[in-house]
């Protein structure tokens, strides 16, 4: 379903060029789960923009159902991690949701549908008429999933969109994430610093080098698809897993070669955060769009996350 072949991208600053990613192929098959992480830096949110076709590769192609993405396409949806800066204040949550289904042209009775069906499927039916600021940070983050499901893209993408929310919260999104993949069958990629995070959402985890940017591993999650806050994260086949991945993104940090594509199996020592920093990945950005650098995108997206 998504292809990403050979991509390269270096950036073109003043007097600097800066090979941000080297070469990166992977491939998601329709109605997969998979979770990226890598170390802070390495160049997960160029690797989504150049995917949602908001920024060229340098090199290397992106494809969905094998048409190759030449800008941001009609079946895909972006959750960016900074909802307060992707949902407009101004709008209702209705009207949030509903702003790229009139971008779609869709008849005021399908919209209305949409709408309605999003808002239920993340449990905001009752919030309609309320404005972004009056809800709380998690709600808002709702908001933005519902906006994207309404959207019903074939391919979701996810930029650490639980990264600002508190720990209750976050379990609580995961979950909800989950069931959404599952009742929309959706192929969904979904970037963050969490190994934990990674391995309890996950079919699938893909792993990156440190910048420039290659697949250092990718590891299969061969835990039960029923899974679970407490059952799921406290199986010995969860540690084992969160430990290959933790030990794969030291050696992405220490430069020691992976095992490029294809999983491997291990134990050992836990970790949770990929980037041991803390780092934001949306601060390389200047905008919840992606925006701005010395080679900024070439498309902007629509205000909805959705985009044209
Ligand atoms: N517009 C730009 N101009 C020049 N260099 C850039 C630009 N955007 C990113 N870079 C560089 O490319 C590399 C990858 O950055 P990117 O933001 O994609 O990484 P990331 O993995 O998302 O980071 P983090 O984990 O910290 O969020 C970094 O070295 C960064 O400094």
């Amino acid at each position: 379903m998504l292809d990403v072949d050979g991509l390269r991208k270096t950036y073109n600053g003043r007097g600097r060029d800066v090979e941000a990613v080297r070469d990166l192929t992977f491939r998601l098959a329709e109605g997969e789960l998979s979770c990226l992480v890598g170390p802070s830096g390495c160049g997960k949110t160029t690797l989504l923009k150049c995917v949602s076709g908001l920024m060229r590769p340098t090199a290397g192609a992106v494809t969905i159902d094998g048409r190759p993405v030449t800008g941001p396409p009609p079946d895909m949806a972006v959750v960016f991690q900074e909802y307060g800066r992707s949902l407009f204040p101004w709008l209702t949550v209705r009207g949030n949701v509903e702003l790229p289904l009139k971008e779609k042209r869709l008849p005021k009775a399908r919209r209305r549908e949409l709408v309605d069906g999003a808002l239920e499927a993340v449990g905001l039916a009752h919030a309609g008429a309320q404005h972004p600021w009056e809800l709380s940070g998690g709600m808002q983050q709702r908001v933005a999933i519902a906006r994207a499901i309404a959207y019903e893209p074939r391919v979701l993408l996810m930029d650490e969109p639980f990264a600002a929310v508190d720990a209750q919260t976050r379990a609580d999104l995961e979950d909800l994430i989950r069931g959404l993949w599952q009742r929309f069958s959706m192929t969904v990629l979904f970037v963050t610093h969490d190994i934990d995070e990674a391995v309890y959402l996950g079919q699938r985890v893909i792993v990156l080098s440190a910048s420039p940017t290659v697949v250092q591993d990718d590891v299969r999650v061969d835990l039960p698809e029923e899974r679970d806050q407490l059952t799921t994260r406290s199986a010995p086949r969860f540690a084992e897993l969160r430990a290959q991945v933790y030990r794969e993104i030291q050696n992405a940090k220490n430069g020691s070669g992976g095992g490029g594509e294809g999983a491997a199996e291990g134990g050992g020592t836990a970790g949770t955060d990929a980037s041991g920093t803390g780092a934001d990945a949306s601060e390389a950005d200047e905008g919840a769009g992606g925006a701005g650098g010395a080679d900024g995108p070439d498309r902007a997206p629509t205000p909805s996350g959705g985009l044209r």
